[in-house]
């Protein structure tokens, strides 16, 4: 760790606030026609770190986005960018010290992927933005660095909306400024580059100490990338924090008004939604055993009951999601006998019973007397 991180950690960790550096809101108010959409926005992005901006869809994150970049006028308040008002910034300076990801605005009639990423230096070159060496090994640097160098020659509106989303970001990396602002930097990509390009910008973040805003739909990624989570809600930001305090309890889903059980803020799963009906089969699942037979039966519809699971078996979400009933314990408790004749009532108001378990040791000992219980009653089955 550098001697510049390490004085910046620990200037966090004694609550001082160094406005001089990165990206500072103050009493930001934000909106169209000069009518307010979200109101008094305190952001602060630290260098070398990533704040990203969640909410639901139409909740005012781009328009954030845009006023700090200067696409769209602020109705009040200030934006500092490296200690300085934007204000005070002419066009050219704030370009040298603050990128963005945009599409809209680029014309990229006949232009390679190439040379719309190297467009990110011209606020380097001279009047005729003719490009130095040095200047096309930023753009190259920034083209491997997002992976893109297979559609870097081609026309640049005739690649795929991910190869052009890469590119777009290898823009802004290229531009070498202090503040790096992304809108959804991963809306078009696939899995396996949704990974790379956030591992990227985390990496640029820390290696390069760049302060990092942006906006992100993933919130299973969210928590894993982000120092710090601003909740967009209403006409304000709702709750700021780490990630560990935005992603607990039942903020996530209220959030985004989905049901308590359709997130689980630990592991950033989803659920769809499920009608809770009287249960037909019963699954003694447990350690993750469980998980592949609650979403077959959720997908055909068969309302299930399951346990007997700890409150903290990686499956229990899952369960209490998709599942009608689940007989549960206390994370850490041995299985109390209550529990047990529970299940085992279950089991007899269900036609059949699915053990999802395969192998039974001194933890799980009630489970397999639940087997042991359903096969007796002739209901063990063994897949759906
Ligand atoms: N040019 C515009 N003029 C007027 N209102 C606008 C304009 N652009 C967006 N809005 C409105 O501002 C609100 C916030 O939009 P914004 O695009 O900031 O939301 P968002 O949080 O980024 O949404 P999403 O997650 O869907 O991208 C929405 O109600 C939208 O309809």
């Amino acid at each position: 760790m550098s001697e510049k991180q390490i004085r910046q950690e620990t200037s966090e960790n004694d609550g001082f606030e160094n406005k001089n550096s990165g990206l500072w809101t103050q009493n930001l108010t934000v909106g169209y026609d000069r009518i307010p959409l979200i109101r008094d926005v305190e952001l602060h992005v630290h260098p070398g770190e990533i704040l990203t901006l969640i909410g639901p869809n139409g909740s005012g994150k781009s328009t954030i986005l845009k006023t700090i970049t200067k696409q769209l006028s602020k109705i009040a308040g200030t934006i500092y960018v490296e200690g300085t008002p934007a204000d005070k910034l002419k066009d050219s300076e704030i370009s040298k010290q603050l990128s963005m990801v945009m599409t809209e605005r680029l014309r990229t009639e006949l232009m390679t992927g190439r040379e719309v990423v190297a467009s990110g230096r011209y606020p380097y070159t001279g009047k005729l933005g003719i490009l130095s060496e040095e200047d096309w090994k930023k753009v190259d640097e920034a083209i491997e660095l997002v992976n893109a160098k297979e559609v870097a020659e081609q026309d640049f509106r005739r690649i795929s909306d991910g190869q052009r989303q890469r590119l777009m970001l290898a823009r802004a990396i290229c531009q070498d400024t202090q503040i790096l602002v992304l809108d959804e930097p991963t809306s078009y990509l696939d899995m396996g580059f949704k990974l790379d390009i956030l591992a990227n910008i985390r990496r640029l973040a820390r290696e390069k100490n760049i302060a990092i805003i942006m906006s992100l739909h993933e919130l299973d990624l969210v928590s894993k990338i982000s120092d710090t989570v601003a909740c967009v809600k209403g006409d304000k930001i709702d709750r700021i924090g780490t990630p560990e305090e935005i992603f607990t309890g039942d903020y996530i889903q209220k959030l985004y008004g989905v049901d308590e059980m359709s997130f689980d803020p630990v592991t950033g799963q989803v659920f769809l939604h499920v009608e809770k009906k009287a249960p037909e089969v019963f699954v003694i699942g447990g350690g993750g055993s469980g998980i592949a037979v609650y979403q077959k039966l959720q997908r055909k519809q068969i309302p299930f009951a399951a346990g007997i699971l700890q409150e903290n078996d990686v499956e229990f979400a899952a369960a209490r999601a998709l599942g009608s009933e689940v007989v549960s314990e206390k994370a850490f408790s041995s299985i109390g006998m209550d529990k047990v004749e529970k299940a085992k009532q279950l089991i007899d108001s269900c036609h059949s019973c699915i053990c999802a378990v395969d192998e039974f040791g001194p933890q799980n000992e009630a489970c397999l007397n639940l087997k042991e219980y359903a096969q007796e009653k002739g209901k063990l089955m063994y897949s759906v």
